[in-house]
C-alpha cells in the first residue's frame, strides 16, 4: 500500500468518531495500513493534536469492541498517526496554511504527496472543499489524490449533477470514492459469489426458475438524532435511491468479463438502464408510501413520527417505502423485484429472499395445500447468513411435505464492520465497491418521478403502526400478483 496522508475534514464529527477511527483501529491492528501515514483531523474546534488524540482514544473505548482486548501501548502506537489542525472549510486561507502543515510531515516522514481527502462533513461543503482543494494546491501534481465522499449526494436529479459538475472540477472522476455504506457490508460484497461461484445457483438465476424478488430493509429505530436532514429527505432519499438500488443491481446484474471495478460497474449500470421508468401516474400503483405512528417495539410503546423532537406535527415525510420494480431485459423480465425500507417496524433486518418458481406437478397437494416454493434467503444484517429452503417430507407430521433450511452463518463477531472494509479499498484505491456517478445519475432519474408524484401530493400517506411491518398496502402490492412477503 502507498504510503499517504489521510485529510479527514468533520474530524469532531459523529460519523469519525462511532465508525471512522474504530475501523481504522482495526486496520492498524491487522497490519493493512502504509507503514508510513499521516492522519491529520479537521474541524473548526480549536483543538490541538493531544486533545484530538484523546478525543481518538475516547471514541475507540466507546465504539471499538478490539480496543477492549489490546495492550495500552498499541493505542498509544495508532494515536502517534493522529494530528489536528482548527480549519474552517468556506476560508480559502486555512488551505494554503493546511498545505504547508502537509507538507512539513511529508517530508519529515519521507512521505509521497499521496493525498487522500474524507469529507465526513454535511453534503453543502463537499462542492466548497473540492473546490479549495484544488485552488490551494492540495491535491498535488506529483502523487495520487482522492476524495472520499459521505452521502446523501445531492437532494434530487438536478442538485446530484450540479454537485457532480463542480466536483468534476477539481477531481476526474477514477478520484472521486463515493461511499454507499451497504456496499462495504460483507454479504453485499458476497452477492457476486453466490450469483458466479455457484453453479447451481447461476443455472437458475433468471425469469425462467425465479418469481420473484424481495428485498427489505427493515428498522426499529425511529429517526434518531437527525429529525432536520430526515424529515426533509424521508425513506425515499435516505435509503431507497442509494442502498436499495444497489442492492437491486447487484442481485440482478449479469456475470461480468472479469472481477474488475469496471467490469462489475458496467454490469450494474446495465441493470439500471433496463430498470423501467416510472410514469407520473404509475407510480401509485407501484409504489407504498407510509409513516409511522404510535406503536410497541421490543414491550416499548414509541411516539408517532410526528411527536418524535424536531419533527413538524404537520410533517407528511415518508417513513416508509415499498415498491415493486420492472427489470425490462431478456433476464429478468417479468421478474417482479419488490422493495421495502422503513422506520419503527417490527424488526432490524436486511435480507434479499429470492423466490423460485413452483412449476411442478403437484403429486403432493392431498396432504399439502400447496408445496411451498424453493426459497434462498440472503440475511445482510444484523446477522449474515444463506439459507436454502426445499421441500422434505416430515415423518413427524404424517409425512406432509415441509419445508426444511440448509443454513450458512457467519458469527457476526468475525465479521469486518462495512467502514473497515471501504476504508481499506479506498486507501488501497480499489473503488469496486464504492458507487460511480453514472450509477448516482440513473437511480436520481429512476427516483425523480417519484419525489414529483410526492410533491404534487398524488400518493396517499399510509399509515402504519410502529412495530409492524408497514402498512397493509404493501402486502397488497404483492399479493396483487399472487405473492408475499417472505
Ligand atoms: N453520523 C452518521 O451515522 C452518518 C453520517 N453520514 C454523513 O457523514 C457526514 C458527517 O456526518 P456527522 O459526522 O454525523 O456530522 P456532525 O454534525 O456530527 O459533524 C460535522 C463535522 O463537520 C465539521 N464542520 C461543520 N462546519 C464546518 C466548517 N464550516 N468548517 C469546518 N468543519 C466544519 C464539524 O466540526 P466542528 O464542529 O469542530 O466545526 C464536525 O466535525 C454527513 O455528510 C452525513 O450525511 C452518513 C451516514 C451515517
Ligand atoms: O444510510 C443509512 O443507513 C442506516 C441503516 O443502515 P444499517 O447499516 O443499520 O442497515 C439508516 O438508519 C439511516 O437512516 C440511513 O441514513
Amino acid at each position: 500500500m502507498d504510503s499517504l496522508t489521510f485529510v479527514l475534514f468533520g474530524a469532531t464529527g459523529d460519523l469519525a468518531k462511532r465508525k471512522i477511527f474504530p475501523s481504522l483501529f482495526n486496520l492498524f491492528l491487522d497490519k493493512k495500513m502504509p507503514d508510513s501515514l499521516t492522519i491529520i483531523g479537521l474541524g473548526r474546534r480549536e483543538w490541538s493534536d493531544e486533545v484530538f488524540q484523546k478525543h481518538v482514544e475516547k471514541s475507540l473505548q466507546s465504539f471499538s469492541e478490539r480496543s477492549k482486548n489490546v495492550d495500552a501501548y498499541k493505542i498509544k502506537e495508532f494515536l502517534r498517526f493522529f494530528h489536528y489542525r482548527p480549519l474552517d472549510v468556506t476560508d480559502q486561507e486555512n488551505y494554503k496554511q493546511l498545505l504547508n502543515v502537509i507538507q512539513k510531515y511529508e517530508q519529515e516522514l519521507s512521505i509521497p504527496e499521496n493525498r487522500l481527502f474524507y469529507l465526513s462533513v454535511a453534503p453543502e461543503f463537499f462542492d466548497v472543499i473540492a473546490l479549495n482543494i484544488k485552488k490551494s494546491g492540495l491535491g498535488s501534481s506529483k502523487g495520487w489524490k482522492r476524495l472520499v465522499i459521505e452521502k446523501p449526494f445531492g437532494h434530487d436529479l438536478k442538485s446530484a449533477q450540479e454537485l457532480n459538475a463542480k466536483l468534476r472540477e477539481a477531481f476526474e472522476e477514477d478520484e472521486i470514492y463515493l461511499i454507499d455504506h451497504y456496499l462495504g457490508k460483507p454479504m453485499v460484497q458476497n452477492l457476486e459469489a453466490l450469483a458466479f461461484a455457484n453453479p447451481m445457483l447461476q443455472a437458475l438465476w433468471s425469469n425462467k426458475h425465479i418469481s420473484n424478488i424481495q428485498i427489505t430493509a427493515s428498522e426499529t429505530v425511529g429517526v434518531e438524532e437527525r429529525a432536520d436532514y430526515y424529515d426533509q429527505a424521508g425513506a425515499i432519499r435516505d435509503m431507497v435511491q442509494n442502498h436499495l438500488l444497489q442492492l437491486v443491481m447487484l442481485t440482478a446484474m449479469q456475470q461480468p468479463e472479469k472481477l474488475s471495478a469496471d467490469e462489475i460497474r458496467r454490469q450494474k449500470i446495465r441493470v439500471l438502464e433496463h430498470l423501467r421508468p416510472l410514469q407520473l401516474d404509475d407510480v401509485g400503483k407501484n409504489l407504498v408510501r407510509g409513516q409511522y405512528s404510535l406503536g410497541e417495539i421490543n414491550g416499548e410503546s414509541v411516539p408517532s413520527y410526528t411527536a418524535e423532537p424536531g419533527i413538524k406535527p404537520s410533517s407528511m415525510n415518508d417513513t416508509f417505502i415499498a415498491a415493486r420494480l420492472w427489470i425490462d431485459d431478456a433476464f429478468w423480465g417479468g421478474v417482479p423485484f419488490y422493495i421495502r425500507t422503513g422506520k419503527r417496524m417490527k424488526e432490524k433486518s436486511t435480507r434479499i429472499v429470492i423466490e423460485f418458481k413452483n412449476t411442478i406437478s403437484d403429486l403432493y397437494k392431498e396432504k399439502n395445500e400447496k408445496t411451498p416454493p424453493n426459497l434462498l434467503i440472503i440475511e445482510i444484517s444484523p446477522n449474515e447468513s444463506v439459507l436454502l429452503q426445499f421441500n422434505s417430507k416430515n415423518p413427524l407430521n404424517n409425512s406432509k411435505i415441509e419445508p426444511i433450511k440448509v443454513t450458512f452463518s457467519a458469527n457476526k463477531k468475525d465479521v469486518p464492520e462495512a467502514y473497515e472494509l471501504l476504508l481499506f479499498d479506498a486507501l488501497n484505491g480499489d473503488s469496486t465497491f464504492f458507487v460511480q456517478w453514472k450509477e448516482v445519475e440513473l437511480s436520481w432519474k429512476w427516483v425523480q418521478p417519484i419525489l414529483e408524484a410526492f410533491e404534487q401530493n398524488a400518493l396517499l400517506l399510509h399509515g402504519y403502526s410502529a412495530g409492524t411491518m408497514g402498512p397493509r398496502a404493501a402486502e397488497q402490492l404483492l399479493e396483487e400478483d399472487g405473492f408475499n412477503w417472505w
